[in-house]
């Protein structure tokens, strides 16, 4: 791909400038951009359905992965492209909290929530799906239009606000998650493999969800006030509702 932007991750802390992708990049995240948040709107769609077709708990939350599996599957991994992206340079994102940030999705949707049943019914999933799903809508459509040289402040706004509530809601419903299906994966063993072996060597699935999630503690952090940083540089300090002059 022609990437005529900027080479490699850069600070969060400075300011952005050069010349933004080349038009083949150009070309190439505008596509990928409208693509993204069509196939972010279809999960609202699905998600939205699904709980007015079952308003009373617990099949409100417990059918919602069943209903969106397949459409989610499909763009949350295309997010992992996000991570190419950044890493050739075409967008100025941050690689490590790109890949920190899309890994943690792509793992609990693959290696915890397709495996488990019980991650799959838990309420921590319909609490992330819907954090998701609400900021991937806005995250694709604000890249969109910036793209297409404009920057709507209401979406600017919500792209740089929303995460302040929707991070801990996503970060809870994921952990959930993940808990839920800690007994499972230690009773099915799953995933594991136990001595004696040839190899002389042990591995415990459950350990290692309880491993991802002890991750969270340093890495949420970090993903969280990048993005407090990157609102104080965009829309100012407070929760300002009013475009800054
Ligand atoms: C086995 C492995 C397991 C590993 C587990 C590790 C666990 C770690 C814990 C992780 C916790 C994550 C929890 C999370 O999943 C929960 C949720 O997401 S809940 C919902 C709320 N979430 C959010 O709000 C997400 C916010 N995060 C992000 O937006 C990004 O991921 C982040 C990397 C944090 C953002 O950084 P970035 O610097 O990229 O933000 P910007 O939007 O400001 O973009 C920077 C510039 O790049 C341009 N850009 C980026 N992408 C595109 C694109 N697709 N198309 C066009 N342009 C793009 C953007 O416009 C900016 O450009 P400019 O500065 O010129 O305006």
């Amino acid at each position: 791909m022609a990437a005529g932007g900027k080479a490699g991750p850069k600070s969060p802390s400075k300011p952005r400038a050069g010349p933004g992708p080349g038009p083949l990049a150009h070309g190439w995240l505008v596509l990928y951009n409208i693509v993204l948040t069509a196939g972010w709107i279809a999960v609202l769609y699905v998600y939205i359905v699904h709980v007015l077709n079952n308003p009373s708990p617990p099949e409100v939350y417990s059918g919602i992965y069943d209903s969106v599996e397949v459409v989610l599957k499909v763009f949350q991994s295309l997010a992992l492209l996000e991570i190419v992206h950044a890493a050739l340079g075409i967008v100025p994102s941050n690689v490590l909290l790109t890949a920190f940030q899309v890994f943690s999705r792509v793992f609990l949707l693959w290696g915890v929530a397709h495996p488990f049943k019980e991650a799959q019914t838990s309420l921590g999933m319909s609490l992330c799906i819907a954090a998701w799903t609400i900021t991937e809508i806005i995250r694709y459509s604000f890249y969109t239009f910036a793209l297409l040289k404009m920057k709507p402040y209401v979406l600017q706004w919500c792209r740089y606000t929303f995460f302040i509530v929707l991070y801990p809601i996503g970060v809870s419903g994921e952990l959930l998650a993940i808990y839920s299906a800690l007994t499972p994966a230690a009773e099915q063993k799953a995933f594991s493999l136990e001595m004696p072996n040839p190899l002389n060597f042990s591995f415990y699935y459950h350990y290692f969800l309880v491993g991802v999630m002890l991750t969270y503690i340093p890495v949420f952090p970090q993903l969280y006030f990048h993005m407090v940083r990157q609102r104080r540089k965009i829309i100012g300090g407070v929760i300002k509702v009013v475009k800054k002059e």
